[in-house]
């Protein structure tokens, strides 16, 4: 190519290149001029870099390291009971505004901005309640209060195993989430991942999984994470990610490889069929998206229901009310007491039905549900084109609204003292009162769907573990209840270690 033609050649590219920076600057300007000025929500009060543009939370998360439940609380407290935290999202801190969003009639779309993060293929991460309703019905049977109670024997054995495994200066943090994986798995799979046989409790599966929580904030910004992940997991490229998405894709070929196994005892499954989940979603017809579920969905369906919805979420929630109990030997003496009422005998341990009924351990477990931050994050939903009313506010379509559920369980409108671990509220005469503000479940369309197997493994963790030990903390490890939002919590403190000796009787 001669010289002149070269030259020409290149200034054309130069030119075109600042043709395309100069207008994205402009777009830029302009679109964030539009979200401050002119924009729908632009009278709801709120920080200005938030009004301007979503890449504020993102500045505050990422780069300042900031919790986002503080930054929530705190923003509250600076403008007020609505607060718009992105350009086109509002939150909403007066706790009778949490059942306005979350309930049944609301069949809003999750917000895909904050669901792309956690996995769209899974029916957990699906934006569009149409599309995910014939998949909770094919599996509501499943995860019926009824069903739970049948193959109760199946929490049982595993929170034997638990208690049976548990040594001198256990980490029940880990402990606690190895019990629930187990217990998940081989109800939902048929096909125990057996986690509690680890070394003390360092199960791969459970340490990737709570190492790969941090990728969460990343993953929200780029979505393109989440797809390289999904394809490439395997791959030596990801020796040059951060740490957290190492661990996210080393979580994702545990599980793949997990899942292969639950695939191809797929046979074996329909016939012996009635308690696993796999040939209920395996090729049945679910419409929407995608009409039939493949292999590939069951992969996408057990990363959810074991990580995200059950072992972190449940192992949390365990932990949470085992440290408190810990901390008040009242509290425990009198759980013990109730629990020798029914569970004389220790080698027969009493049915989940007979522990239900327990008033003082259904107070614990309530009260672990209310402090415990399960699900921190507000769980983002989209309002309908036609705009609604929310806390007697006029809000348009297509606005993201959330409530995170800990703005209602840490109201002191609501509950007294409600920093305080105190059961006892749960057995006052304004007991009845307080269930509806007990929303760790969420609430309407797309709430927990395995609330009734949550509840199940409570009670007889909690039982198990304080009617078989005298319990103590290990203190030369003084644990602690820190954590930071990345969706779920992750604990930043150290970890619960409980000496646990085994009573005689
Ligand atoms: C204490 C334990 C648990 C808590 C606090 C909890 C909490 C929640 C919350 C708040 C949601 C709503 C999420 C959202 O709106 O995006 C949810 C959804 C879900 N949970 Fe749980 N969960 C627990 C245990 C479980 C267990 C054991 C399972 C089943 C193995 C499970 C399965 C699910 C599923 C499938 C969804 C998605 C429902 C949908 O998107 O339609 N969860 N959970």
């Amino acid at each position: 190519m001669d010289l002149p033609l070269r030259s020409a050649l290149s200034l054309l590219v130069s030119e075109v290149a600042s043709f395309f920076i100069l207008w994205s600057i402009i777009g830029t300007v302009l679109r964030i001029a539009y979200n401050y000025y002119l924009h729908p929500l632009s009278r709801f009060p709120g920080p200005p870099g938030a009004a301007c543009t979503k890449l504020w939370l993102a500045y505050m998360e990422v780069w300042k390291g900031v919790n986002l439940t503080d930054l929530r609380f705190q923003l509250h407290e600076k403008y007020g009971d609505i607060v718009r935290i992105a350009p086109n999202e509002l939150h909403f801190s007066n706790p009778s505004v949490y059942k306005e969003i979350y309930n049944l009639g609301n069949k809003w779309d999750k917000d895909h901005h904050l669901y792309y993060a956690t996995d769209l293929d899974s029916f957990f991460g699906s934006p569009r309640y149409p599309e995910v309703k014939l998949r909770r019905g094919v599996l509501n049977p499943f995860f019926s209060k009824a069903a739970i109670v049948k193959m109760q024997h199946l929490v049982q054995e595993r929170v034997s195993r638990l208690s049976r495994i548990a040594r001198r200066s256990s980490d029940l943090s880990l402990g606690f989430k190895c019990f629930s994986a187990d217990a998940t798995s081989l109800y939902c799979f048929g096909n125990c991942f057996d986690q509690t046989a680890a070394c003390d409790f360092n199960a791969p599966l459970l340490i990737a999984m709570e190492q790969s929580l941090p990728s969460f904030s990343l993953r929200k910004q780029f979505g393109a994470i989440v797809w390289l992940v999904r394809n490439f997991s395997n791959s030596p490229i990801t020796s040059i990610l951060p740490s957290a998405i190492r661990s996210l894709c080393l979580l994702y070929n545990i599980i793949d490889s997990q899942s292969q196994k639950i695939i191809l005892d797929q046979q074996k499954f329909e016939e012996t069929p009635p308690s696993n989940i796999s040939p209920k979603l395996l090729g049945s017809n679910i419409g929407g998206r995608h009409s039939r579920i493949t292999a590939r969905h069951i992969l996408r369906e057990s990363q959810v229901l074991l990580c995200a919805g059950s072992s972190h979420v449940v192992g949390t929630v365990l932990m949470t009310g085992t440290y408190h109990l810990l901390h008040n030997p009242e509290m425990r003496e009198r759980l013990f007491g109730e629990l020798l009422t029914v569970w004389p005998n220790l080698s027969q341990p009493p049915r989940y039905e007979t522990l239900e009924r327990l008033p003082y351990l259904t107070a614990v477990v309530k009260e672990t549900l209310r402090l415990a931050p399960a699900t921190p994050v507000g769980l983002a939903r989209v309002v309908p084109p036609e705009g609604a009313t929310i806390s007697g506010v006029r809000i348009p379509g297509g606005t993201s609204v959330s409530q995170s559920s800990l703005f209602v369980h840490l109201s002191e409108d609501v509950f007294v003292y409600a920093d305080d671990f105190a059961p006892e509220r749960w057995l006052g005469p304004d007991a009845a009162k307080l269930d509806q503000f007990l929303v760790a479940f969420s609430d309407g369309p797309r709430s927990c769907q395995g609330n009734n197997l949550a509840y199940c493994e409570l009670y007889l963790g909690l039982a198990h573990l304080f009617r078989r030990f005298d319990l103590r903390i290990d203190e030369s490890r003084p644990p602690s209840l820190d954590w930071k939002e990345h969706f779920l919590s992750y604990h930043t403190g150290e970890h619960l270690h409980v000496f646990c000796s085994p009573r005689s009787s």
